[in-house]
């Protein structure tokens, strides 16, 4: 048995407040995200565009771009995403449950890193 895992990488900047919070992040504040979505694929592709391919890097993008245009690339995450405490960890499966809607092929898992050195990685099991 084999596994690819391939990944996309998309960055956003975008304010957020978790009014839960006891210390700053309660506060209105914005960061420069960086979220990756990862897809798994047992077999590459044997035929076509995408030969050798677990999924065309450019159709992980066009699942993206609406996402990430409109509710992501500055807004207001509490407004945008409709989610009362837009943690790190709440916007990774808001994001992967949009892509799941969408019907993107072998979705396995969204990471999100919202400092330098924070961040969450969300999957299903
Ligand atoms: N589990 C989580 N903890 C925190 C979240 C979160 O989404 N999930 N979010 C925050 C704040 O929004 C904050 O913006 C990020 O927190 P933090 O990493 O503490 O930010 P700093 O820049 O202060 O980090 P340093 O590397 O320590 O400077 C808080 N917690
Ligand atoms: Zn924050």
């Amino acid at each position: 048995m084999e596994e690819w895992i391939i990944y996309k990488e998309f960055r956003f900047e975008a304010a957020h407040k978790l009014p839960h919070h006891e210390g700053k992040c309660r506060r209105l504040h914005g960061h420069s995200w960086i979220g990756r979505v990862h897809i798994k694929g047992n077999a590459l592709q044997t035929a076509g565009s995408q030969k050798d391919m677990i999924l065309d890097f450019g159709i992980l993008s066009e699942y993206l771009k609406p996402l990430v245009e409109d509710f992501l690339d500055h807004h207001y995450l509490n407004e945008t995403t409709g989610l009362e405490n837009p943690t790190s960890e709440a916007i990774a499966r808001w994001i992967y449950e949009k892509l799941e809607v969408l019907g993107l092929p072998g979705l396995h898992a969204v990471e999100i890193h919202e400092t330098c050195t924070s961040g969450c990685v969300y999957r299903k099991m």
